[in-house]
C-alpha cells in the first residue's frame, strides 16, 4: 500500500494557490443575479460578456500567484492565458454551478440558463459536463489545483518554451494525484476521473464562440478585452 505524504513545500504551495483562488474571484456572484429575477436574452448576453471580461481579468490576478508562472518567458505567460481563459471560464461556470444551494434553487438555475438566450444545440453539451463536475463533489483544493493545472497546459497554440510549462505543471499534478489518494483512500480511479474532465472541458470550449455568436440577441457586442481571448468579431 503507497504511504502517500504532502511535503511541508508542497502544503506551503497548496496553501498558496488555495488562498490566490478564493482571493481572485468572481466580485458579485453570477448565480445570486440569475437566480433574483429571471432576464431578457438581451439582458442575459450583456451579463455574459460582463461576467466574462471580469472573469479574464481575474484569472490574470490568480496566475500571478502560481509559483514559477512569472519566470516563465513573458509571451508565454499571454499564450497560456488566452489559450486557457474560455476553459477557465466553463470550469468555473461549473463549479458555480456545483455549489451546495437550498433544495430547489439549483434547479431555478438551471432553468434559467436554459432560458437565458443560448441556442439549444449547447445546452445538453454544457450541462453534461457541468453535472459531470457536480458528481466530482470536488474541495476546494481540487477545483483550485484543477484550474491551475488547466492553465498550465503545455501545448497551448503559440507557447515556445513548453518544457518550462510541464514543469511547473508537473509539480501540480503531483500534488493533485496525492490529495486525490488522501482525500478519497476508497476511490483510486478518482484522480484519472478529475483529469478526465479536462478533456470534456476542452471539447465544450471548442463550441465557445458560436455559443456566443448563436446567443438569441439582436446585438452580439463584446468588450476589446473578450474579442482578445474568445475567437468573436
Ligand atoms: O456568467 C456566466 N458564467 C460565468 C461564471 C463565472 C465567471 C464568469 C462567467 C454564465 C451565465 C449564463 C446565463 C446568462 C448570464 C451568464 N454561465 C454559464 C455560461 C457561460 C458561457 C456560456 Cl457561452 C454559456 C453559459 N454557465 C453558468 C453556470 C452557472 F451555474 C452560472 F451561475 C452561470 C453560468
Amino acid at each position: 500500500k503507497e504511504k502517500v505524504e504532502i511535503t511541508k513545500e508542497q502544503r506551503t504551495l497548496m496553501k498558496v494557490i488555495v488562498d490566490a483562488y478564493s482571493t481572485h474571484q468572481i466580485p458579485q456572484d453570477v448565480a445570486k443575479k440569475l437566480l433574483q429575477e429571471q432576464y431578457s436574452a438581451d439582458e442575459n448576453f450583456l451579463l455574459l460578456t460582463e461576467m466574462a471580461t471580469s472573469q479574464v481579468q481575474v484569472l490574470v490576478e490568480f496566475t500571478k500567484n502560481i509559483p514559477g508562472f512569472l519566470s516563465l518567458d513573458r509571451e508565454d505567460q499571454i499564450a497560456l492565458l488566452k489559450g486557457s481563459a474560455v476553459e477557465a471560464m466553463f470550469l468555473r461556470s461549473a463549479q458555480v454551478f456545483s455549489r451546495k444551494m437550498p433544495s430547489g434553487q439549483t434547479e431555478v438555475l438551471e432553468e434559467r440558463i436554459r432560458k437565458s438566450g443560448i441556442s439549444e444545440e449547447f445546452i445538453i453539451p454544457m450541462f453534461n459536463f457541468y453535472k459531470s463536475i457536480v458528481s466530482l463533489h470536488m474541495v476546494q483544493e481540487e477545483q483550485a489545483l484543477l484550474t491551475t493545472i488547466t492553465i498550465l497546459t503545455p501545448d497551448r497554440p503559440y507557447v515556445k518554451d513548453q518544457q518550462a510549462v510541464e514543469r511547473i505543471q508537473e509539480t501540480m499534478l503531483e500534488l493533485l494525484r496525492k490529495l486525490c489518494v488522501l482525500q478519497r483512500p476508497q476511490e483510486p480511479q478518482y484522480f484519472a476521473r478529475l483529469l478526465g474532465r479536462l478533456t470534456e472541458l476542452r471539447t465544450l470550449s471548442h463550441y465557445h464562440a458560436e455559443m456566443l455568436t448563436s446567443w438569441r440577441t439582436n446585438d452580439h457586442k463584446f468588450t476589446p478585452l473578450l474579442c482578445e481571448i474568445w475567437d468573436v468579431q
